[in-house]
């Protein structure tokens, strides 16, 4: 989710916020306006859909559902990540909330003004000329507090859009890896979960089932051992980079572990995910790495798949039990292979 907001959207988002936090009678605090600023942008589909059936059935929304949709849809970051932008939520809102009531506090001075110069005014008072000299003067100062108001709202505004960026990276960076810019482990079973609910909704359309692709570097430990850890790093990225481009249409490759990989294959034939396996394989086989030390070119790399298509109706813990006893299969029978898995548990 981007957030490339002009000044004027996110100041008028910030205004919609506000008005929604109104009419729900939320409480005014970071967690909550992070919440209906978000809804108010109408960036994040599944929180609206969420709100929206929370007012339906519950009419407001209460503090628990509130925080939950922040930790769900707002906040899935680490703990201390998380608190910083909390604690900057806060500054921005307490300091929106100090300019609101000094403007208020303003403004009702300047009522309770012009209400004893319109009865010296009525009594035809003879310093009236006075009096409007007084009005005007008065009346510049509203200005000036209004526009005081104006500016630090623009600057909450621009600031609570820099907060917002900074959660959608923090996020994304929660869910990737940073050797291979490929998704770890948490980004690849949120999207895992996601592929198998949309397959089990669609299922009256015939559609094909996920396969899944499990794929383990073979003897990696010797690899490390043999020439070093960074270049073992450089044989996981050139793995990666064969999953990133194995060429299936909405596949998800993701580092599922240290030298271990996986892709998920939507819509995908048992045939042609086995092809595609059978495809990696030859590819890593074909994998040659300089090393900086002996300047020596590196072969001889290799990885074992396994293989194997989803199941109506299981867990998604069941269909990546079943890849993985695929690829343990291909490791048992000497590596370098792919084993696919159709129905049952036994290759
Ligand atoms: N260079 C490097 N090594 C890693 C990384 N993550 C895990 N490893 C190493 O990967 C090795 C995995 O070794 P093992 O689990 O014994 O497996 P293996 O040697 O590949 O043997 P098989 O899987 O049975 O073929 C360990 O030595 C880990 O230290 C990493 O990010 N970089």
């Amino acid at each position: 989710m981007q957030y490339q907001v002009t000044k004027e959207k996110s100041a008028e988002y910030l205004r919609l916020a506000v008005n929604h936090m109104t009419q729900q009678d939320a409480a005014f605090h970071p967690v909550s306006y992070a919440v209906w600023y978000e809804y108010a942008s109408g960036e994040h589909a599944k929180l609206i859909e969420e709100v929206d059936a929370l007012i339906e059935k519950e009419k407001k929304l209460n503090e628990k559902s509130t925080t939950r949709l922040f930790q769900h849809h707002i906040a899935k970051i680490d703990d201390a990540g998380a608190q910083a932008i909390i604690d900057r939520f806060s500054q921005v809102m307490t300091d929106i909330s100090s300019s609101t009531s000094k403007a208020g506090e303003d403004t009702t001075q300047f009522k309770n003004a012009l209400q004893s110069w319109s009865d010296k005014i009525q009594q035809r008072d003879h310093t009236s000329d006075l009096n409007l000299q007084a009005i005007l003067n008065q009346t510049l100062n509203m200005q000036g507090s209004i526009n005081n108001l104006q500016s630090k709202l623009e600057t909450s505004a621009e600031e609570m859009v820099r907060l917002k960026d900074e959660i959608t990276k923090a996020r994304q960076e929660a869910i990737s890896d940073g050797l291979t810019g490929l998704i770890n482990r948490k980004g690849f079973d949120a999207a895992l979960g996601q592929c198998l609910s949309s397959y089990e909704l669609q299922l009256d359309n015939l559609q094909k089932p996920p396969c899944l692709l499990l794929a383990d570097i073979d003897y990696f430990k010797k690899i490390n051992d043999s020439y070093g850890h960074l270049f073992g790093d450089k044989v996981i990225k050139a793995v990666a980079q064969i999953l990133q481009s194995a060429g299936a249409a909405h596949q998800t490759a993701a580092r599922y572990g240290g030298e271990e990989f996986v892709l998920l294959l939507p819509e995908t034939s048992l045939e042609i995910a086995e092809k595609i396996a059978e495809d990696i394989r030859k590819k890593v086989e074909k994998i040659t790495i300089k090393n900086s030390v002996s300047q020596a070119q590196i072969s001889n790399i290799t990885i074992s798949l396994g293989v194997t298509p989803y199941l109506h109706g299981e867990s998604p813990e069941s269909f990546i039990s079943r890849a993985d006893q695929a690829l343990y299969a291909s490791k048992a029978k000497g590596r370098n292979q792919v084993t696919v898995i159709s129905k049952t548990m036994s290759a």
